[in-house]
């Protein structure tokens, strides 16, 4: 039992929200809970039964809030922490995860008249049904040479925010004229606890590519579309609030969804990779945070501006006051090992890994660990959820070289944690290429349990890794904001001083590896150009192939 002030964090996951109790004295995690959405993700049909086409990923609103009025009375109680010691609640999401709504930020999808409408729902940031929008919009950019263009390192991913839009309007123009307002889900669930709707800077800059005090000009959008001129004035456009402020009081009715008092501090929203950074204590430039679960976000700051190639943005403040904010990321990562336990695993491993009292992950893990790099003769393209940094094109896919008939299961998820390492080596090279120096590289989230896996990344990168000391390291962000928000530190540097946790250098790479590992990483160069920059452009045609068949 504690009487200190404590702020709570909520991390709006891919499959789930955490809610996490922290005192602000010095960042002690006092009581976690998890719920998961009950919709999980919506990607073969929504709850209706109507059918999504390949690609698309939605999620239901009412699963976040259904997080808030579970998960934080449940980590109140675990913390033993009462209400009245609360005094500010901060929270990040996934990005860009936004939704179309009306003005009062009544989300479409709960209008009776569009639940079998998919355009309604909650595009998840991993929603990759919006390539063709993409490179029209990069296209388009490049031949009028627009000055963002460069802030998002020469290409702006269908993941974000113009692009889902776009999409939305070509192809359900009905919703598109009934969208009031178009959120980033990291704003909405600010706006439902306190019920004022700012817009964060961190995805208006990533996402929504708003770089010194403008969005994207009209003149481009209609160029783009006639009828998507007004998209920025009419749907996007809102007061942006800084990370850390205060963005209102927590409503009476969000009081009652979450047990805490009525008036406390609500923070502005943030993104789960954003605020992983202060959280694993990253503050100086040149520190690159990797946060490592369903996909990966590599965060850094700098105090240099660089032109980094295939880089998902570089925003100014976007991640602390007075540095660069760079984010990179690859797509699928723990997601990849996922689809290769669902869709690989022969029931004999599955059987093994039970009676062992493990996970089908750590069975693998351990058979894999024996091996020497190399011996399994395979290497692998990480690209089974396209590929977000350098390439940035969803319309890629995975691609493994070497199997035969000896070839085990074991084998092919070693080179699928090989590949996404070597998918970060390569995100890696375009910072120092350039000349973004990344000084030191620390690994965040749930993969860091996989002993095997931090190893590959330390051998491969050559690098010594730090890893949070956190288990929750985006509630924890989310938590640290709110502590700023509600004035118990100056600014968040501080608040990571004093509530940050990290480890360093806990992973040494081992030379002889790492040397083993630049020949393999010199074949995954050679097919990453091979397939991803136009010489084969297969994945793009078979691509086209099964759109016909499907349709
Ligand atoms: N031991 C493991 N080794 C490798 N991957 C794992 C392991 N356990 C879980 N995963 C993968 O980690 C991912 C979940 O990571 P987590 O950080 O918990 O989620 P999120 O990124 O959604 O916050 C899933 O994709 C899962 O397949
Ligand atoms: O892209 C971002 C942040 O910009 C992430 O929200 C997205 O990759 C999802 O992260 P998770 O893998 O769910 O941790």
């Amino acid at each position: 039992m504690t009487f200190a002030p404590c702020v709570v964090g909520v991390d709006f996951g891919t499959l789930s929200g955490r809610a996490l109790v922290v005192r602000v004295s010095d960042g002690a995690e006092l009581g976690v809970a998890e719920h998961p959405y009950r919709h999980a993700v919506l990607d073969q049909q929504l709850p209706d039964g109507t059918r999504l086409p390949p690609d698309w990923a939605l999620q239901v609103p009412s699963d976040y809030l259904d997080v808030l009025r579970h998960a934080v009375p449940e980590a109140l109680d675990r913390a033993g922490v009462r209400p009245e010691q609360v005094i500010g609640i901060g929270t990040d999401f996934t990005a860009c995860t936004v939704l179309p709504t009306l003005a009062d930020g009544t989300p479409l999808c709960d209008l009776p008249e569009f639940v079998a409408r998919p355009h309604a729902y909650v595009k998840l940031w991993r929603h990759h049904a919006a390539q063709d929008q993409a490179d029209r919009i990069n296209a388009l950019a490049a031949e009028r040479q627009e000055a963002w263009l460069g802030r998002y390192g020469g290409r702006i991913s269908s993941e974000w925010e113009f692009a889902k839009a776009l999409q939305l309007l070509e192809e359900d123009p009905e919703i598109y004229r009934r969208t009031e307002r178009w959120v980033e889900a990291a704003d909405w669930i600010v706006w439902q606890l306190c019920g004022t709707y700012v817009r964060n800077a961190c995805t208006a800059g990533y996402k929504g590519q708003y770089q010194d005090g403008a969005y994207p000009s009209r003149d481009y959008l209609a160029a783009l579309n006639p009828d998507f001129a007004g998209f920025v004035t009419d749907k996007l456009d809102q007061p942006i609030g800084e990370l850390g402020a205060q963005a209102g009081k927590l409503t009476a009715e969000a009081a009652a969804w979450t047990g805490l008092r009525e008036g406390i501090t609500v923070c502005v929203g943030n993104v789960d990779a954003h605020v992983t950074a202060p959280a694993a204590a990253a503050v100086e430039p040149g520190e690159m945070v990797a946060i490592m679960g369903t996909s990966t976000c590599h965060v850094m700051s700098s105090d240099r501006r660089g032109a980094v190639s295939g880089m998902c943005g570089v925003v100014d403040g976007g991640i602390l006051p007075g540095l660069w904010g760079y984010e990179a990321g690859q797509s699928g990562v723990g997601d990849i090992f996922a689809w290769f336990i669902r869709t690989g695993l022969p029931a004999e491993y599955a059987q093994r890994a039970e009676a062992l009292g493990q996970s089908p992950h750590e069975y693998l893990t351990d058979l894999a660990a024996r091996q020497k790099v190399g011996e399994h003769g395979l290497v692998a393209l990480d690209w089974h959820s396209g590929n977000r940094s350098v390439l940035v094109d969803h319309d890629l896919s995975g691609v493994l070289v070497g199997q035969t008939l000896s070839t085990r299961p074991e084998d092919i998820y070693r080179a699928l944690l090989e590949a996404t390492a070597f998918g970060t080596r390569t995100i890696i090279d375009a910072f120092e290429a350039a000349s973004v120096p990344v000084r030191e590289l620390i690994i965040a989230g749930g993969l860091t349990k996989n002993a095997l896996l931090m190893q590959i990344y330390a051998d491969v990168t050559r690098r010594p890794l730090g890893v949070i000391a956190s288990a929750q390291g985006p509630a924890l962000g989310a938590a640290m904001h709110a502590a700023v928000a509600a004035g118990a530190y100056p600014d968040i540097r501080a608040a990571a001083h004093a509530m940050g946790k990290v480890h360093r250098a806990v992973h040494l790479p081992d030379p002889e590896r790492a040397a083993a590992y630049d020949r393999l990483y010199a074949e995954y160069q050679l097919l990453h150009d091979y397939f991803g920059r136009g010489t084969n452009d297969v994945m793009h045609r078979l691509r086209r192939i099964r759109a016909e068949a499907t349709a």
